[in-house]
């Protein structure tokens, strides 16, 4: 077992409620042995240079994985100072200084809101325009500590439970289109791409779940919803998306400045319309319920919709696919597991509750690819941050980056962490206090007084239908480079 006594007690006490129902910590555990206080490693360099040579590192030259292994190398620490982009020339105003946080226990900190505050740090030091959410700041970036917060945080959480009596059954009805699509594509031409069908699918059970409203109800959001999305989404994040391709253009036409919402005005206002118009019911919770005003209500939804869920999940089921499907063996354990405990039972919130191996294979593919890989927040106060060697001394202000990559790669608490093993959830139930992919433990809960993901437990149960799905209807497929290119049926 890789975590040891010693190293579980000096875990942070952010972790304390949660970790205590851990099966690894059912002995009496002895004793925490004395961390050193060390002055954090590491340092901003010289002013614009330093700034734009991590940058460089970053987006080009060594990419985000290195760029962070190699400073841990470089200063012996899992927790250093550094740069993270956007930065100069045309970001004057924002401040790229960061402390990273590469290993479980000082990452857990940014879970504590007691230490830290989450205003307006979503993406880092830089935020997109406001405008691309009708002048409003939406939910995720608000800190706890602001009315707003609690009264959308709970319009989210309430949404989500509401969602639940359609949630399945939308999903399975998307599916089905999603993979009779793929079976035609293959048929006609040998392969399929799945991006776009997968999309579609995404899109069309989200929205009916969500917003509560048929795309079909409009032709243009039927047909081109999904890529008004995308390119909404795209043009927010451009300044701090990794492209590795074609480099320096990126560096130069991508990474440079900002891109005006006037890009997405015309699909951001169609979708606001279709959301008024289909949602009223939501809409009308969100007034009378959570005391939002009506423009509040949509903004949120649409971010909730578009920005957390869509692409949450977009990214999330792209390695699930490649994951699974570049993995034959795998997916054979897989078929039986569905096939012995399941056989031809609808998956359901229930029947699916025993699928162990398709359950741990879901984390194990949230621990090696989170989809969200940074997290950001700001120091509320001074305080002592942990790692597991040391303990640092940070100031008020000063910004915590987490890079999820690594720090779901952490030695110290996963065994032959660079490697995915499917059964690893199934042989130690402890682990679920250690992955995080939602911005906090898979055992916490999320609420009003924590910025962990509203769909926490949504996300997680949606993966193991699309699992149990598949592998109800296949035997198998195979997949390469981003495309289904054959199917054999159950
Ligand atoms: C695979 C899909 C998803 C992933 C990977 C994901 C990930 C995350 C992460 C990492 C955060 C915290 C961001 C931060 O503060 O640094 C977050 C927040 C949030 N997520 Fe998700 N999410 C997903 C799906 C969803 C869905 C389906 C919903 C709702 C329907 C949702 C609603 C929210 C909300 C409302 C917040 C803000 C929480 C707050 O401000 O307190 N997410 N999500």
């Amino acid at each position: 077992m890789a975590i040891t006594m010693t190293k579980l007690m000096n875990m942070s006490p952010t972790m304390s409620s949660s970790s205590s129902s851990s099966s690894l910590t059912s002995t009496p555990a002895p004793a925490p042995t004395v961390l050193p206080v060390r002055t954090i490693p590491g340092s901003y360099g010289w002013p614009l240079l330093g700034p734009i040579s991590d940058r460089l590192d970053y987006f080009w030259f060594q990419g985000p994985e290195t760029f962070f292994r190699k400073r841990i190398e470089k200063y012996k620490s899992t927790v250093f100072r550094t740069n993270m982009p956007p930065t100069f020339p045309l970001f004057l105003n924002v401040n790229p200084n960061v402390i990273a946080v590469l290993d479980c226990k000082s990452f857990s900190h940014l879970f504590d809101m007691d230490l830290v505050e989450k205003s307006n740090v979503l993406v880092g030091d830089f935020m997109p325009s406001v405008k691309y959410t009708g002048d409003i700041r939406v939910c995720a970036y608000l800190d706890t500590s602001e009315e707003h917060h609690t009264k959308v945080k709970n319009f989210a959480l309430d949404t989500l439970k509401r969602s639940s009596k359609v949630w399945v059954s939308e999903f399975l009805a998307n599916l089905e289109v999603m993979w009779n699509t793929l079976e035609e594509n293959i048929s006609s031409s040998g392969s399929a791409s799945y991006l776009v069908p997968l999309q579609k699918c995404l899109f069309n059970f989200l929205t009916k779940s969500i917003i509560g409203a048929d795309p079909a109800k409009s032709q243009k959001i039927s047909e081109s919803g999904y890529l008004m999305i995308d390119k909404w989404l795209a043009f927010q994040l451009l300044p701090t998306l990794n492209i590795s391709y074609l480099q320096p253009l990126p560096e130069i036409f991508l990474h440079s400045f900002t891109y005006p919402f006037l890009l997405v005005k015309g699909d951001y206002e169609a979708l606001y319309e279709f959301v008024e118009k289909e949602g009223q019911e939501m809409v009308q919770r969100g007034q009378t319920e959570f005391g939002l005003t009506k423009q509040e209500t949509i903004h949120n939804l649409l971010f909730i919709l578009g920005f957390n869920a869509y692409g949450g999940f977009s990214i999330f089921f792209q390695s699930l696919i490649s994951t699974i499907g570049s993995d034959t063996e795998l997916q054979g354990k897989l078929r039986q597991e569905v096939k012995e405990k399941l056989g031809s039972t609808a998956p359901s919130y229930e029947s699916v509750k025993n699928l162990d191996l398709v359950w741990s294979v879901v984390y194990e593919t949230l621990r090696l690819n989170p989809p969200v890989p940074l997290q950001y927040a700001r120091a509320r106060k001074d305080f002592q941050l942990n790692s597991h060697d040391s303990i640092f001394e940070v100031k008020k202000g000063e910004l915590l980056c987490g890079y999820q990559t690594l720090v779901m790669r952490d030695p110290q608490v996963f065994n032959d962490p660079e490697n995915f093993v499917s059964d690893r959830f199934m042989k130690e139930t402890g682990l679920l206090n250690y992955l995080y992919w939602s911005n906090g433990p898979q055992t916490g809960s999320p609420a009003e007084s924590n910025k962990q993901c509203a769909a926490k437990d949504y996300v997680v149960l949606t993966a193991v239908l699309f699992v149990a799905y598949v592998f109800q209807r296949y035997n198998s497929f195979t997949y390469s480079s981003s495309a289904i290119t054959a199917v054999e049926k159950a």
